[in-house]
């Protein structure tokens, strides 16, 4: 059987006294799409910023595509193809729609000062394509109409796919959404729902998400690992985590 996208064992972050994270693991296979939940505070974003390298995990292995990436700045962790979303929208918020679908990619573009300097043929090469992509993206998430207009004067919920797209130019091949669906309306994150889908199943995308909508999460999720005040509580398909009766105390329960 081939070896998981991402196998994570062990990941522990302290910041001070405070044991934010505690020997979560996880693991996420090539296609998937896995979820994390657990109520407020229980280090899931923490658990994204160790993966990512915003932060620096205090113990523990993150390997993603087979290599050892703990610790790894964020810039190079994104350039292994590690992608992903905030919490809170971070758009380039005076650029254009379409600029900030260029600028994401130029960090991840085959060029150097030198060749943009020269317009060398690989450089325009690079552009053309870089263009196309985005054009590409901005069409599949319903903005191709907006590609010129300020990213800031969006609807939230467009600023949202927005972000879905900028991470999509980068041929990501793993998507990480932290809570994509929180300020959506029910249509909205409907329409959410089947852009994941259709991500994993048309580009064959895998993709790991944080979420509070337990209706998103249980209705298109492979696997869900559930946290509980940093700790690993249960881990299995949305059937076996519903009825898992800790979670239910921990987390289900609450809602
Ligand atoms: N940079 C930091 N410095 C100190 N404490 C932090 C830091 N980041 C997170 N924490 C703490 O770590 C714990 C876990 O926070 P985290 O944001 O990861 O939880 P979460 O599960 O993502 O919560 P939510 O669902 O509310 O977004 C919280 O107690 C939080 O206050």
């Amino acid at each position: 059987m081939s070896q998981p996208l991402l196998e994570v064992t062990g990941l522990t972050m302290r910041f001070g006294g405070l044991l934010a994270v505690d020997g979560v693991a996880l693991t996420v296979k090539e296609k998937q799409i896995v979820s994390m939940i657990g109520p407020n505070g229980a280090g899931k974003t923490t658990v994204f910023n160790c993966l990512t390298g915003f932060y620096k995990p205090s113990d523990g292995k993150i390997i993603f595509r087979g290599e050892e990436i703990q610790g790894l700045p964020g810039f190079k962790v994104a350039r292994k193809g590690m992608i992903r979303t905030f919490q809170h929208v971070r758009l380039f918020k005076e650029m254009t729609v379409v600029e900030n679908l260029l600028v994401a990619q130029h960090q991840h573009m085959n060029t150097n000062m030198l060749a943009g300097l020269f317009k060398t043929p690989g450089f325009r090469r690079s552009e053309r394509e870089a263009l196309e992509r985005a054009a590409y993206w901005l069409e599949r998430v319903d903005l191709k109409e907006f590609a010129n207009r300020p990213a800031n004067t969006l609807a939230y919920g467009q600023q949202r796919r927005l972000e879905i797209a900028r991470c999509m130019v980068t041929q990501p091949s793993l998507l990480m959404l932290d809570e994509p669906a929180a300020g959506l309306n029910p249509r909205e994150t409907e329409d959410l729902k089947e852009l994941i889908g259709e991500l994993r199943n048309e580009h064959g995308l895998t993709i790991l998400l944080i979420e509070h909508d337990m209706k998103l999460v249980m209705g298109i999720s492979d696997h869900i690992v559930v946290i509980n005040q940093g700790c690993p509580l249960a881990a299995g398909t949305p059937a076996e985590v519903r009825q898992n009766p800790d979670v239910i105390k921990a987390y289900l329960g609450e809602t």
